[in-house]
């Protein structure tokens, strides 16, 4: 299993060690003395599963008063995976990273709190897994916008509208945004 911190060192990719053999393969997708010396000491209380078709966006998502950390992978198909790193004092603020995920690279990516996370379907449908720090809480979702120009996040877009939620399409602008340390 690697790590390998990405622009914004607190989001990390995770390349687990792939077994093949003649029966097909096995890897550890998580291991918590790993995750910690990595990531931090993160406990996991939810795991979810969503299924998208190719275009849709799904993000870009946060929660402020219970913020989430995900480590997420997709298990069938390609999504370009985003985080915008939203913590006031961090000299990243405002800035995104980036990742292509998909079923042949098997990588996860850690997008700690104090993060918004989305995602971009490439394949024809893709099946994404991932475990949160926090539990869901609907009335303290944001949404930020995935099209602000001001985080200029370079999707790989297959036609120039994305198919989204009505609520991700009115998300909101980061400079209306109420962030992490405000
Ligand atoms: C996220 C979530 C949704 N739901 C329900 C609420 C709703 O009826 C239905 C669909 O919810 P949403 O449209 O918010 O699902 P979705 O757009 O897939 O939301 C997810 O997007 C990605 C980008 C993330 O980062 C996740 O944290 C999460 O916010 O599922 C839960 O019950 N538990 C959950 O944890």
């Amino acid at each position: 299993m690697e790590f390998e911190s990405l622009a914004i060192p607190e989001v990390v990719v995770i390349r687990p060690k792939v077994y093949s053999d003649a029966r097909g393969f096995f890897m550890e997708t998580f291991r918590q003395e790993l995750f910690e010396r990595y990531c931090g000491a993160y406990q996991f209380v939810q795991d979810n599963h969503s299924r998208s078709s190719q275009g849709i966006l799904r993000g870009l998502h946060y929660q402020l008063e219970q913020p989430q950390g995900k480590l997420v992978r997709v298990t069938k198909g390609e999504v370009f995976d985003v985080a915008v790193d939203l913590r006031k004092s961090s000299p990243t603020f405002g800035h995104w990273v980036g990742r292509t995920l998909n079923e042949d690279n098997k990588e996860l990516m850690w997008v700690p709190p104090g993060f918004a996370h989305g995602f971009y379907v490439i394949s024809e449908t893709a099946d994404f897994q991932y475990k949160c720090t926090d539990y869901y809480a609907p009335h303290d979702e944001k949404v930020l916008l995935w099209s602000d120009p001001d985080l200029a996040i370079d999707w790989p877009l297959l036609s120039e509208h994305p198919l989204m939620s009505e609520k991700d399409l009115q998300g909101s602008l980061l400079e209306n945004c109420i962030t992490y340390g405000c």
